[in-house]
């Protein structure tokens, strides 16, 4: 169940075309806040979802080796200026004491957790702490790579530019050779 308020949006978005000296009642723009509406609905509706939740799932599978599910893409909208940023995640973990979770539930904690207002690092670790919180596996590695749309469509605009962040925890924090393995899987 979303908690938007559309009607609110709706005249925040009349009021910001009438800001640029646009006319809300031209035929064009006659449906544009309603569209905003349900697109923010849509955009913003990791609102409301803890990527916890996905982690109930768990499979008592005796694999205390490397699960990976790379290339997750994701869009997000980046808080500073309401524009979007997106890419791709990757997830790694190392299951411990039968702790396996659906891989599926991966991909759907990256989706909850870049369905809101974000920075990049936040959705990184927010990932890595989850999985920590719920699975207590071995170990846990998170990267995202990521091109904003407020550093390429306007500001300092450097468009092919990727913003790179990665959350490691548990004995992957300390295994060098791991992670190095971990990032050249998912480089492959
Ligand atoms: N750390 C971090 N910064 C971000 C993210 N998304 C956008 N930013 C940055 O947030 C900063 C906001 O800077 P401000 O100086 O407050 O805003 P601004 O004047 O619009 O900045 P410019 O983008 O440099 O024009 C900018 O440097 C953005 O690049 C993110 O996910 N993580
Ligand atoms: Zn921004």
């Amino acid at each position: 169940m979303s908690n938007v308020n559309r009607a609110q949006i709706e005249e925040a978005v009349r009021l910001i075309l009438e800001a640029i000296g646009e006319d809300p009642d031209r035929e064009g723009l006659l449906d544009t806040p309603k569209r905003v509406a349900r697109m923010y609905e849509e955009v913003f509706s990791g609102m409301n979802q803890d990527p916890k939740e996905y982690f109930e799932t768990i499979f008592g599978e005796d694999h205390e080796e490397l699960v990976l599910v790379k290339d997750i893409p994701f869009y997000s909208m980046c808080e500073h200026h309401l524009v979007p940023f997106f890419g791709k995640a990757h997830v790694a973990y190392i299951p411990k004491g039968g702790k396996v979770t659906g891989l599926s539930k991966l991909a759907r904690a990256v989706e909850a957790v870049a369905r809101r207002p974000q920075l990049q690092e936040r959705i990184t670790s927010t990932i890595a702490n989850a999985i920590m919180e719920k699975l207590d596996p071995h170990g846990v590695m998170v990267v995202v790579e990521a091109e904003h749309m407020c550093m390429t469509m306007r500001g300092v605009k450097k468009p092919g530019s990727k913003t790179v962040t990665s959350a490691v925890r548990g004995n992957l924090a300390e295994d060098v050779n791991a992670r190095a393995e971990i990032l050249s899987l998912i480089k492959d």
